[in-house]
């Protein structure tokens, strides 16, 4: 089976022009298959500010009302997305901008309606890999913006750390894949605050006890249970690294490395 690296890139470097032709370039440069996943989380909000349009996140999800919909939809699927490919093709890199909807390939669900309403937010019902690999075979690197669709329509907001695990999860019918989110700090940290303290690896076991004692909390909660899920669903290597080390994470196991 061929390998396929599956990389997802967050809002943070993204929100950061220097950081992100960093991390865009170092991305350009490893060799085979890949595919990109990209979030866009703080530019949305920013944009949505400007618009008098009040963002609400709840457990590290968006409300999503049809405003909020218009306004994620324009800049993941067509303001960062389509900046992302035009730097990757000036990197020789023949990148194709894709939603959840293009080609079918994310299906989702409006998750239901229980204690909060998240409004058009997408729960991942279906990945058509078939459709991934047939853009890796024609020499196209996907470059997928966090939005899916419904089967009755609609566009649905999802959150890109989930839309990177259910893609390398199905990835694995036709490659042995890697996972990695790339951020702004040099991987899961025992302490926060200190940028040097990155736990080398993570167990369960572990992910439990520094959660419990607060040190691992925030985005970082979803990261690390989508990135588990990953793992236990036949993911062969899941890392969370610095994007600039992205290519250290591939080559020398920098970051943190997940075990199960
Ligand atoms: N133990 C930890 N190690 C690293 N980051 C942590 C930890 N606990 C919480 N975080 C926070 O999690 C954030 C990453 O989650 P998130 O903002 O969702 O990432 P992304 O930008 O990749 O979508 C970091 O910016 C950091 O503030
Ligand atoms: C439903 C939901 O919360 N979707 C996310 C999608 C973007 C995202 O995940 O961006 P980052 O990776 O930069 O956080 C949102 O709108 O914030």
């Amino acid at each position: 089976m061929d390998s396929l690296i599956v990389i997802k890139i967050g809002g943070n470097v993204i929100d950061d022009p220097t950081a992100l032709k960093r991390f865009l370039t170092v991305f350009a440069g490893l060799a085979g298959p890949k595919l990109l996943v990209h979030g866009g989380g703080k530019v949305a909000t920013q944009v949505a500010d400007k618009l008098g349009i009040e963002t609400t996140m709840v457990e590290g999800r968006r409300i999503t009302d049809q405003p909020m919909l218009d306004v994620v939809t324009m800049v993941y699927g067509g303001l960062v997305n389509k900046q992302i490919v035009a730097k990757l093709q000036a990197l020789d890199i023949n990148a194709i901008g894709l939603t959840g909807a293009d080609a079918g390939t994310v299906l989702a669900k409006k998750r239901p309606v229980k204690d909060i309403d998240y409004g058009m937010v997408g729960d991942i019902e279906e990945v058509d890999s078939g459709q991934i690999q047939f853009f890796l075979r024609q020499s196209l690197t996907p470059v997928f913006a966090p939005i899916t669709y419904s089967a009755a329509g609609d566009l649905l907001n999802t959150n890109a750390d989930t839309m990177a695990s259910a893609i390398a999860v199905d990835m694995v019918r036709h490659n042995t894949v890697t996972l990695i989110y790339c951020f702004e700090k040099k991987g899961v940290l025992k302490d926060p605050t200190d940028d040097n303290s990155v736990i080398n690896e993570l167990t369960p076991a572990l992910y439990a006890d520094y959660k419990a004692a607060g040190a691992i909390n925030k985005g970082m909660i979803p990261k690390l249970d989508n990135a588990f899920k990953a793992l236990e669903n036949g993911v062969s290597k899941v890392i969370i690294c610095h994007a600039d080390e992205l290519a250290n994470a591939v080559n020398q196991g920098v970051g943190t490395t997940l075990k199960s």
